[in-house]
Parts: C-alpha cells; structure tokens; sequence
C-alpha cells in the first residue's frame, strides 16, 4: 500500500497526518507501529487519520492512534494540526470547523495569528467515566505505587489523564513513575500522567508521559487535564499559560460543566509518500 503522508506537529508532539478521504487507507496496529517507528518508520507519536464525516454536522471526521498502535479518543494538539492539514491541502475553504473524533465532535477555529483555538468540550469527571477506579468522585485521589502513596487529580478529555503536582518538573521522576502510573490497575485503560508544576494562578510548566507513547514535547489534553485539576483544587485562575518543553498552550477553564478551550500552533514540517 503507497501513502501519501504530511508530517506535522503541535510544539513538538509530532503525527504523520494521513487523508484517508482522497486515499483508501487501511491500517493494522503493525503497521501504525511501523508508520510511528521512528527507525525503521517515519516516526511519529501518533499517526492521524482524516475521513469523510458520518454525521452531517461535521465537516470531517479524525481517528488518532498512539505509537503503539493503539486507537484512541482524543489528541489536543492533533485537532490543531488536524485544522491546518485540511486547509493546507484545499479539502475546505472553512476557518470554523467541526471535526467528529471518538470522543464526540470538536469546534476549531483557524485563527488569523496562524494559531488554532480548539473547543474540547467539557472535562469528565466521574471516576468510572475517566475510566478510573474509585469509591466516589473527589478533587484528589490517594494513587498507591510500589508502596508509596501519591496525590493525583484524575479528569477524562475524552482520555483518561493523571495530574500529579511537582515542586520543580525538570527534576520530577516522568521517566520511572510515569510509565508505573500509565499501567496501574486503577486505570482500566491505562492512562497519560502529568507533572504539574504550578509557578502562578496564571502560569505552570508541565511534563506528561503519554499513554501509548512515553514523555512527548507536548500533550494538549494534559495541558487541558493539568489546568482542570489545578483550577478544582482552587490553585488557578480560568486562564492558565502551561509551558511545556515544546512550547507553550493557552487553556481557559470557567468551571465545572463548562467547555475547555485550548489555543496554540500547528506546524507542517514535510510531505512524503511511504509503502507499506
Ligand atoms: N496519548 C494520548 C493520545 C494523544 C494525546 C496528546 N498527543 C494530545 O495532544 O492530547 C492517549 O493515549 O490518550
């Protein structure tokens, strides 16, 4: 099977964006792996792909997989490259899109500064929506780990995010912790682990190891997980400037029940063509 494929990313979490509307695709987990292997592969730490929508509310549909071929429900900084992929190769003249994504449809708009403002809905928050195992739905959660108890915020954007809170994240433990957490029992699905260090009401830094993937350069559902946790906890205002180590996300957050809203960029770095 030839594809056409762009390479894209979100401050340096980075996809091989694939339009399956103009390209018939079909894509084994073996061969997500191979699109993701970043040797004997392109390399990627998801592979996106664009589909024609099922409902006619939408403008397109999108289904992200996880480096380990694994399909998933939502991918904050794919959505944004997801909106610049599809004006870039003329598939809408929109600047306001609907997109379909297994977590349920999401609002982008392509903004004139080039960004790309993404309405993620609502975060969840009930622990066996997450899914998460608990007795009942709290701000905080005691999380057992090889006999040590953590504190930990547990919120779903369509997928299921741990948020710990750090002292400093350059020297937080993301490499040998956050792989314990992503498999622990309590998260049926496995799940992304954040390390939220707050500096401001206004500003934070954050690391996350990405279920399915490891530490990426950026996570947009945990920069929107991090902010929701923090603002529960009463530690941040409705705007938050997350720093992470590709770059920075805006998040607005006014409560429970309300939409979250990310802004950032969305860069094009090549395209190619690849046989599988
Ligand atoms: N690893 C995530 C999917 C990608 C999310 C991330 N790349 C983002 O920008 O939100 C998961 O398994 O739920």
């Amino acid at each position: 099977m030839r594809l056409k494929f762009t390479k894209m990313h979100g401050l340096g979490n980075d996809f091989v964006m694939l339009d399956g509307i103009s390209q018939r695709i079909r894509l084994s987990p073996e061969k997500i792996r191979r699109l993701a292997d970043r040797h004997f592969g392109i390399g990627c730490d998801q592979v996106l792909v664009v589909e024609a929508p099922r409902s006619p509310d939408a403008d397109f549909r999108y289904r992200i997989f996880n480096a380990d071929g694994g399909e998933v429900e939502n991918c904050g900084n794919g959505a944004r490259c997801f909106a610049k992929f599809v004006r870039e190769r003329r598939l809408t003249g929109k600047k306001q899109l609907t997109v379909e994504t297994a977590a349920g449809p999401l609002k982008l708009s392509l903004l004139d500064s080039g960004e790309v403002s993404v309405d993620m809905g609502a975060p969840v928050l009930e622990p066996e929506q997450i899914p998460f195992c608990a007795d009942r739905r709290a701000e905080t959660y005691p999380l057992e780990v090889d006999g040590e108890v953590y504190t930990i915020g547990a919120v779903s954007m369509g997928n299921p995010h741990a948020v710990l809170l750090v002292d400093n994240v350059d020297s937080a433990p993301v490499d040998t912790l956050g792989p314990k957490i992503e498999c622990h029992e309590r998260f049926p699905q496995r799940v992304n682990v954040g390390f939220l260090q707050i500096q401001s009401r206004q500003k934070a830094r954050l690391r996350v190891f990405e279920r399915g993937v490891g530490e990426t350069r950026a996570c947009g559902t945990g920069a929107c997980a991090a902010m929701v946790s923090a603002h529960l906890r009463g530690l941040v205002d409705d705007s938050l400037q997350i720093q992470l180590p590709g770059g920075t996300l805006t998040i607005h957050w006014g409560g429970p029940e309300q939409a979250v809203t990310m802004t950032g960029p969305a860069t094009t770095v090549y395209q190619g063509q690849i046989t599988l």
